[in-house]
């Protein structure tokens, strides 16, 4: 039973030339509760597009877009979005951002401050409460958005390259524990990437996409359990698989990104 139901979708950009360009063309897709989804492409694949259409962001030219029987016309608040940029107010400590989604919940105070600390140390960082961002790393700040993101307990969490901007290790560290946590709290993830080795990593299903149009050329589902461990033979032919649907040649393998 499909949760997220992507039909037949397009989506077209004026460009300012006058020209239109096709983002997404008949895109189909359904999604089921509690799955983690990457979408994979190189740059100007529509992933952004449709992460966006997704989430209620913007429209689709053509088609629809239903969750949970709803057709999406604009943002839920039972949803949320994490994005590359971490999107943590500067002036507020790590506490009071992870508090923030709470505060439209009219929750009293101390039942806010109760959770926003639980998820403060569901991502390790218990101890940093009374930090402001300024004072984390990136890759802490981007674990105090995940802890925001978790506190509202949000049916569907949309991640649009969330660990970007992080170094290798840190991001692999991260990914390992998205995945960990996102599995034991039981959500369904629709993660943005253009990074091969993060999608095997983290998904489910890998909905990998092409461009010039925006299309989805085929999906793979990703048959490892549990911690995924990099170095695996399963994790390789995986990995290599993904590399044909590219059609990328063996020299180019070295490098990682799309
Ligand atoms: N508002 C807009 N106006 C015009 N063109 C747009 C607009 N938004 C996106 N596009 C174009 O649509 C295409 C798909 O963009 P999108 O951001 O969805 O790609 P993407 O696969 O997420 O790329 P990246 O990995 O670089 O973020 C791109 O060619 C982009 O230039």
């Amino acid at each position: 039973m499909s949760y997220i139901k992507v039909e037949d979708v397009s989506r077209q950009f004026t460009k300012a030339d006058g020209s239109v360009f096709q983002a997404l063309d008949h895109v189909d897709l359904e999604i089921k509760q509690g799955e983690f989804i990457c979408l994979l492409g190189p740059s100007g694949c529509g992933k952004s597009t449709l992460l966006n259409i997704l989430a209620g962001f913007e429209g689709a030219s053509a088609g629809t877009v239903t969750i949970d029987g709803q057709t999406v016309a604009k943002p839920s608040p039972k949803y949320v979005t994490i994005f590359q940029n971490y999107g943590l107010l500067p002036w507020r400590t790590v506490l009071k951002n992870v508090e923030l989604g709470l505060e439209e919940q009219q929750l009293p105070a101390d039942e806010r401050e109760k959770i926003a600390r639980h998820y403060l140390e569901v991502v390790g960082l218990q101890d940093f409460a009374d930090s402001h961002p300024a004072e984390l790393s990136g890759g802490m700040q981007q674990r105090v958005a995940i802890a925001r993101a978790l506190a509202v307990d949000p049916e569907i969490i949309f991640m649009d390259e969330p660990f970007a901007a992080l170094d290798a290790l840190t991001r692999m560290k991260l990914q390992d524990e998205v995945s960990a946590i996102c599995r034991k709290q039981k959500k369904t993830i629709i993660f943005v990437t253009h990074d091969i080795d993060e999608a095997v990593v983290l998904a489910d299903r890998i909905v990998i996409m092409t461009p010039n149009p925006g299309q989805i050329k085929t999906i793979l589902p990703v048959d490892l359990h549990g911690q995924r461990d990099r170095t695996s033979p399963d994790f390789w032919d995986i990995r290599e698989r993904v590399f044909e649907c590219f059609a990328l040649k063996p020299e180019d393998k070295t490098e990682y990104y799309i």
